[in-house]
């Protein structure tokens, strides 16, 4: 069976990955599946075990990293986040196109050992929305949404090592141009 496509989503904590993935996740014709992360950030009220992350200890992170468990990881406003290995190379083989959804210490890892890849990063109309979306969102602390609008600057200025840059004006338009994206490249795959 041809292997899946790699697919990085990346862009500043608040732009709107994981909303526009949802919605990329209704187009079956995709054939997408998504690459749940390993985290020691406390899961926020209604995330699950073993769905949007796992959750996990500092130790046991610390271990799957010396067990080369993770294809890459990075700490991010004070928490480990990695990618697990074994599963995603499941998937692929499995033939199913995998999204990776993660900040972009972790991508360029990534780039690095599968420059094949396909990558795209997402950015906010402007900084002042950027702001409304992450505090609209009410899932952290104050300090932390400094602390998360602080490092997006720095993030946004590392876009040009995407192959594409995506504006998350809306939802629909910015789902809409990644599917045309991951078409063009399963075509090419
Ligand atoms: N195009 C959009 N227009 C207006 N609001 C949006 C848009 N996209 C996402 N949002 C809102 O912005 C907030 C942040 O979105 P989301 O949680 O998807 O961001 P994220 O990039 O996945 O964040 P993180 O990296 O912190 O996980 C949510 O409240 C979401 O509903
Ligand atoms: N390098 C990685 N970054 C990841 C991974 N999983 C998620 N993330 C990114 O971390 C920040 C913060 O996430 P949050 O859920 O606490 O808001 C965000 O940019 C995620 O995309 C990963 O496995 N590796």
């Amino acid at each position: 069976m041809k292997k899946g496509l790699l697919i990085i989503l990346s862009g500043p904590s608040g732009v709107g990955k994981g909303t526009v993935r949802e919605k990329l996740f209704e187009d079956a014709t995709l054939n997408l599946a998504y690459s749940i992360s390993m985290t020691t950030r406390s899961p926020r009220p209604g995330e699950k075990n073993g769905r949007e992350y796992f959750f996990v200890t500092k130790e046991e992170f610390e271990k799957k990293i010396e067990e080369g468990g993770l294809l890459e990881h990075a700490q991010f406003v004070g928490n480990y986040y990695g990618t697990p290995k074994a599963y995603v190379d499941q998937l692929l083989s499995e033939g199913k196109n995998v999204l990776l959804e993660i900040e972009v210490q972790g991508a360029l890892q990534v780039m690095d050992k599968a420059p094949d890849a396909l990558t795209i990063f997402l950015v906010p109309p402007t900084m002042e929305e950027l702001e409304k979306r992450i505090r609209g969102r009410r899932t952290e602390e104050e300090n932390i949404v400094q602390e998360r609008l602080n490092k997006a600057a720095k993030e946004i200025a590392t876009k040009d090592n995407y192959k594409h840059v995506v504006v998350n004006n809306t939802v629909e338009q910015a789902a809409s141009e990644i599917a045309e994206i991951i078409k063009e490249n399963i075509a090419q795959h």
